[in-house]
């Protein structure tokens, strides 16, 4: 048990002064209840002394009054400093989450990690937030109130108070037991939470393939399975500490018989006289009381250690080593140096090596597979080279401030995500603290402030969630909007494959031109003008780029490019003529 209060104590960080202050409000409630049997106890002892007048009376009433006042005030004091601690550490740990996540590379967020991740987030820091406090009202509260009952009988006669001792260790002794005994399923109770949390996503994500294919309700096998498992790991973690908390039970019974049974054993041979010995006897029946309602939380300090133990991943999420340039990149040269990189074993540039000369547009051309978009995010550093090194500006991007390079790069990819928010703040990602002004401004030029002027909330419309309630090409202009009020120096810009209707793809062409405009531009360009009009092409196969030059030179090369440029003339040409 000390170990879970050892690592709410390093968990809570800040708020450790909020503890503090619930501990000592704890300690002083079990004072003020034990000082109750100190006015009783004053009261037997006049009466059995015969020496009880009003002024007696009045100094126990006023005794007892003290106690329940000081129980009120400490009880509300320790509550409200247990409340603000559970809240705040939970609160803390998210923003620490969202600061880390900034710092580790894309790679990492396989689904396995953003299901645990979200499980964390959501469930452990919930569970966290409301059983902390509550193991500390609950069980360090009872356990206090307890051993100040304890001291109390120690005092008043060693006799009794032995025989509470050995009560209370041997209660100890079955809960550490009992403790183990939820520890197994406490891991496994996170174990299926994060596999249900990743069976949820996946189905919400996954909404249209499940429908398509009739595959939801009870069809959806795995996340029916999720759910059954959660439910049994629950009825198991019930079942596997029922007997003990049976066997608390009786402990706490036999020890009050036996304080009881030793009372009056020593009132008989005159050891203890009549007012001690009706205060032990009452005593041993409420002595255990503070343990009762702790024991019966006890099963959840495991669960709760496993709450702030599947946090502690988020420490051993891998961080990017990041430099300390934090002056403006000014010369935007980008070089790739004999770079290598594999997903996990799998390689997939080998050995590239490319110089993309500032404000020129660079068009990465080849088969699917081949390489290009895992290029443009290396730029980026969403992953770090495996050997090798990419320059800007002459220098190693690992030397940069990882927020410096994200403020020079800004990148448009086919898959625009657009969050469940208003049009304005979803342009405003691209620059946090932006006018309406720059807004409209930046959607003019991304072509896209007249069907925004169109909706009826105008700026203020509020996107469906991933941007569900607009076209791709209305998307598509949202997220050029965004790179556009951004106006950093180095564009990458995943071209769309899917066919947009005529007019927005004018529209679509003007906003990108609009964007690259003096700008050093990487393009995963699909379609046969954008690729004529690069001043670079690089053509991908295989990890390895096999040509580059300019349209005339590699159509000249009569390679791999001329057989793909063949292919889209071809592709092109079939569609004009459908
Ligand atoms: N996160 C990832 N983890 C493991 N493998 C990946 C990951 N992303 C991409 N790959 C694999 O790396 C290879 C190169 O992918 P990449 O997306 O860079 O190719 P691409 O040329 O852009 O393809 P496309 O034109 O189809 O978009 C592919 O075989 C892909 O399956």
């Amino acid at each position: 048990m000390l170990n879970v209060f050892k690592k709410i104590w390093n968990f809570s960080k800040e708020e450790q002064v909020y503890i503090k202050k619930s501990i000592l409000a704890g300690f002083l409630h079990a004072v003020f209840n034990a000082l109750e049997f100190g006015a009783i106890y004053y009261m037997l002892v006049n009466i059995f002394s015969k020496t009880l007048d009003y002024k007696a009376i009045f100094v126990c009433l006023g005794i007892l009054v003290i106690s329940l006042a000081g129980k009120i005030m400490t009880q509300k004091s320790s509550q409200m400093a247990q409340t603000h601690a559970g809240y705040f550490m939970a609160a803390h740990k998210r923003i620490e989450i969202g600061e880390k996540i900034k710092r580790v590379p894309m790679g990492f967020f396989s689904s396995f990690s953003l299901g645990r991740l979200t499980t964390i987030a959501t469930s452990s820091l919930s569970q966290a937030e409301m059983w902390v406090p509550m193991l500390l009202v609950l069980v360090l509260g009872g356990v206090l109130n307890t051993l100040v009952f304890v001291l109390g009988t120690l005092i008043f006669n060693v006799k009794v108070g032995l025989v509470a001792v050995a009560g209370v260790v041997v209660f100890f002794i079955v809960t550490s037991m009992m403790e183990k005994k939820s520890s197994a399923n406490a891991d496994k109770m996170t174990e299926t939470q994060t596999r249900l949390t990743k069976e949820v996503l996946a189905t919400l994500q996954g909404m249209q393939v499940i429908k398509s294919y009739n595959l939801g309700g009870e069809n959806n096998r795995a996340l029916r399975k999720s759910i059954k498992d959660t439910s049994n790991i629950l009825l198991d973690l019930e079942i596997s500490v029922a007997p003990y908390t049976v066997i608390q039970r009786i402990v706490m019974g036999i020890t009050t018989v036996a304080m009881v049974y030793v009372s009056l054993k020593l009132n008989l041979s005159g050891e203890l006289p009549l007012a001690e010995t009706i205060l032990m006897i009452m005593a041993s029946f409420i002595i255990f009381e503070g343990l009762i309602g702790a024991g019966s939380n006890m099963a959840i300090l495991r669960a709760c250690e496993n709450a702030i133990d599947s946090v502690g991943f988020i420490d051993s999420m891998p961080d990017m080593r990041e430099g300390s340039i934090a002056e403006p990149i000014k010369n935007h040269d980008i070089v790739f140096k004999n770079v290598s990189f594999s997903y996990d074993d799998r390689p997939i540039l080998k050995n590239v090596s490319a110089e993309i000369k500032e404000n020129t547009m660079t068009a990465i051309v080849g088969p699917s597979g081949s390489g290009k978009t895992t290029f443009c995010n290396l730029i980026a550093r969403f992953w770090d080279v495996n050997s090798g090194e990419i320059l800007i500006g002459g220098k190693n991007i690992k030397d940069y401030k990882i927020e410096n390079l994200m403020n020079s790069i800004s990148m448009v990819f086919q898959d625009v995500y657009l969050f469940e928010d208003t049009i304005e703040n979803n342009i405003k990602f691209g620059k946090q603290n932006a006018s309406h002004e720059e807004v409209v401004e930046a959607a003019k030029k991304a072509r896209c402030h007249e069907f925004i002027e169109a909706l009826p909330e105008g700026y203020d419309t509020i996107i469906g969630e991933g941007g569900a309630s607009l076209s791709g090409g209305e998307k598509q202009r949202i997220s050029i909007a965004r790179a556009m009020l951004k106006d950093a120096d180095i564009i990458i810009f995943d071209e769309a494959t899917a066919s947009i209707d005529p007019e927005n793809e004018d529209k679509l062409k003007e906003a990108i031109e609009s964007l690259t405009k003096n700008k050093t531009v990487i393009m995963i360009a699909h379609r046969l003008k954008t690729i004529r009009n690069a001043d670079q092409i690089l053509v991908l196969k295989d990890g390895e780029i096999v040509e580059r030059g300019n349209h005339e030179e590699l159509i000249k090369n009569n390679g791999l490019y001329s057989d793909l440029i063949n292919a889209k003339a071809k592709a092109e040409s079939w569609k004009l003529n459908n």
